[in-house]
């Protein structure tokens, strides 16, 4: 039974836990929801002791239930709950099951679950208004609407629609945070208290408490997961907050958008890039610019003092010279010794298809460079943003973009602190516009480094990494002539691979020469099988070039011979000038011309006129070359005289065959003295081409031993 009792109790309120509990607990036959449908006179006093403040509270005369008498509240929970009153025997009332929910429960349970019978969809909607406003005015109500399905639905589609009719059917009645709630399963809940109870074996005295202590939890959970999903939405709205902040500091702020800025679009920012550790120091073999820029690094430690004194220094810089030169090495050098911002940017970047974003950029770099005077602007490859071509297809707007730089230029005073520092491999290419004064008008020449600035810059590279003290760096200097800065950096680089690569401590000559003669001539081809005919061959080839070059008196001196397979090359001498050579002399060249002969000499000497190969053509190539300059250029030939022929397809056919008869004469009597001084040293020849054979490679020190007739240390 409901326990409707008699026993008039002076509260009218009763805790929601309570009657959820009523609900729960249909075999429970005394609680204190009983005394709720009493007929008390003091119904509207509230003991404070029996109805906390934090929870709901239930008032019977909202519920539409204060006007009921005893009798009639039974008639109503009868015919709710019908056989509820005389509730002994609960297996009596399988046909009151309208849900499958109710019947699974009494099948596993053996008793009827009241409270499924309520929170059955089509008992809400069958029964009297006065439930109903129960349903709505219990605002947790909503949460006993869940029911509680066969576990064997259908299919997982089936469920979920299941579950959206049920959010649908309470939306209007359920508050928020609820409707939220009803999307668990909370059968589940009621299941494992159910199992709880019976397998704690909690004695029936205690189990009301037991399940109120539930249902209180359960409502305090649903709480606080409210709560939770309260700070979740506030955490993410921060972090959106956040986001969006961080985005918009991230484009306003240059130094943040260091490496947003390819990125950043039509309004990105140049980046100004602090070098204080690059300095002259840094800078090897251009000593001539670094004297030329001195002064533009004290004009920019101090403006001041030089406007001033009425001094004027140039805006921009152009510094021109070979690419690897170091010219962006010096720029930034200026800045580092200056201690000023460096503003990098390439002209390539300015360079857009999209009208009017190099202008921007540059308005952009001009804007921020000015903000932070004094500073160094620096625009690597000049010529692609302030070139000639005007308005080509490829680049409709180039214009715009030269324009805006030669506005800006003109647009702030000298002694405003800004450098600009151009640099290009062809000045000839430069907007004329660009290059008057008050603009770049100071060039500075970054060359090749001589002898003894390769000297210096492989010396520096060399103290980077572990070498050994035999090494020399002036004879790498002197076989990497027209080598710049950058290759010769990556030669040292390259060393240090290889001695690492071999397992050594220290990298030797053997590793510089090595790289060295890996980037005049490509990669070794050890894979390429050589058979040993065409390695003779090739040996007294090599022999040939080399004897010729240590016999002939103003040849260069031999630095190395080997038969290595490299690159297009079955093998090579290489010889060093003692020193970058401004001029030659006529013997000089004839010397040239004869080492050059020595090779196809030696093949026709040793293997007969038959059997001579192809491998000479770039020998003769060479040799043609020097014996042609001799006679159209150096005025070297008596028949010619003192005189150039530069074009010679416009020349008489006279003079033709006269200069190709000169040539040829030349070159004939070149060969002719390969082939007595390789007749004359037939001995030495033959010594020197089976060390080759032997050892591949050998070094000045080596063919002189050979030559010497002495024997070598087996390596
Ligand atoms: N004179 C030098 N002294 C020391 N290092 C150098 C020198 N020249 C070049 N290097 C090395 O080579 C690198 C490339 O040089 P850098 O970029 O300055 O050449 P660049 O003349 O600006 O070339 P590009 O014209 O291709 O832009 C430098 O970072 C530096 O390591
Ligand atoms: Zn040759």
């Amino acid at each position: 039974m409901f326990t409707l009792s008699s026993t008039v109790q002076p509260q009218v309120t009763v805790p929601l836990s309570h009657l959820i509990n009523a609900f729960h607990s249909p075999k429970s036959t005394s609680f204190s929801v009983s005394a709720s449908f009493s007929q008390n006179q003091h119904r509207d006093v509230v003991p404070e002791h029996e109805a906390p403040s934090n929870e709901p509270i239930l008032n019977l005369r909202d519920l539409g239930l204060s006007e009921l008498k005893i009798g009639q509240i039974d008639q109503l929970v009868d015919s709710l709950l019908p056989g509820f009153c005389k509730g002994k025997n609960f297996s009596s009332h399988w046909h009151t099951s309208h849900v499958s929910a109710q019947s699974f429960f009494e099948n596993k349970h053996g008793s009827l679950d009241i409270f499924s019978t309520l929170r059955s969809s089509c008992l809400y909607r069958q029964h009297s208004r006065t439930l109903r406003r129960i349903c709505l005015d219990l605002q947790y109500w909503p949460v006993f609407v869940q029911s509680r399905g066969f576990k064997t639905l259908k299919s997982r589609t089936r469920r979920l629609q299941s579950t959206s009719e049920r959010l649908a059917e309470t939306q209007h009645t359920a508050p928020s945070f609820v409707k939220g709630f009803l999307l668990r399963d909370r059968g589940s809940d009621i299941e494992s208290l159910d199992k709880l109870m019976k397998t704690k074996n909690i004695p029936e005295a205690h189990q009301d408490a037991f399940k109120t202590g539930f249902a209180e939890g359960f409502l305090k959970a649903q709480a606080l997961t409210q709560k939770t999903n309260d700070s979740l939405r506030r955490t993410r709205l921060i972090v959106f907050i956040l986001l969006v902040v961080g985005i918009y500091g991230l484009l306003k702020n240059p130094f943040l958008s260091v490496r947003f800025r390819t990125t950043t679009g039509l309004d990105s920012a140049v980046d100004p890039v602090q070098m204080k550790n690059v300095t002259f120091e840094h800078v090897k073999g251009v000593e001539e610019a670094k004297q030329e820029l001195q002064e533009v690094v004290e004009f920019l430690k101090n403006p001041q003092k030089f406007t001033v004194l009425g001094g004027k220094l140039p805006k921009g810089i152009l510094l021109v010279g070979p690419p690897g030169t170091g010219k962006t090495l010096l720029a930034r050098a200026v800045a580092g010794e200056a201690d000023v911002p460096f503003y990098y940017a390439s002209g390539s970047e300015f360079d857009e298809m999209f009208v009017g974003v190099g202008a921007s950029r540059i308005r952009n770099l001009f804007r921020e460079a000015k903000a932070n005077a004094p500073c160094v602007i620096f625009i690597d490859e000049l010529d692609s943003v302030g070139g000639k071509r005007i308005e080509s297809p490829m680049h409709p707007y180039s214009r715009q973009t030269i324009n805006q730089l030669l506005a800006e230029m003109d647009g702030f005073k000298p002694n405003e602190g800004v450098i600009i520092i151009g640099a290009t491999n062809f000045p000839e290419a430069l907007d004329n516009a660009l290059i008057r004064p008050g603009r770049f008008d100071m060039q500075v020449t970054v060359p090749r480094p001589d002898v003894k600035g390769r000297t210096e810059i492989l010396k520096w590279y060399l103290n980077k990494i572990k070498f050994d003290q035999s090494v020399d760096p002036e004879i790498i200097a002197r076989g990497t002539v027209g080598f710049s800065g950058a290759e010769l950096e990556n030669l040292v680089n390259q060393a240090a691979l290889k001695a690492a690569v071999d397992g050594k401590e220290m990298v030797t000559m053997k590793e510089l020469e090595f790289s060295k003669d890996k980037i005049l001539m490509g990669p070794e081809r050890r894979s390429v099988e050589i058979d040993n005919k065409n390695k003779t061959i090739t040996a007294y080839h090599e022999s040939g070039h080399a004897i010729i070059a240590y016999y002939t008196k103003d040849a260069m001196p031999i630095n190395k011979a080997t038969i290595m397979p490299r690159g297009p090359t079955l093998g090579h001498v290489s010889l060093l000038p003692e020193n970058d050579r401004w001029n030659e002399t006529r013997a000089q060249l004839l010397a040239q011309m004869d080492v050059s002969m020595g090779g196809r000499v030696a093949e026709e000497l040793i293997f007969g006129t038959d059997h001579i190969t192809t491998g000479a053509s770039s020998d003769f190539d060479n040799a043609t070359k020097i014996a042609k300059r001799m006679v159209t250029k150096f005025g070297m030939s008596e028949k010619l005289g003192v005189m150039t022929y530069s074009d010679t397809g416009k020349l008489s056919p006279e003079t033709q065959s006269a200069i190709e008869q000169e040539i040829r004469i030349l070159l004939r009597e070149s060969y002719e003295r390969a082939k007595h001084i390789l007749k004359t040293h037939a001995k030495e020849h033959k010594n020197l081409a089976e060390a080759l054979l032997t050892y591949e490679t050998l070094d000045a020190k080596e063919i002189q031993i050979v030559l010497e007739g002495k024997k070598l240390e087996v390596r």
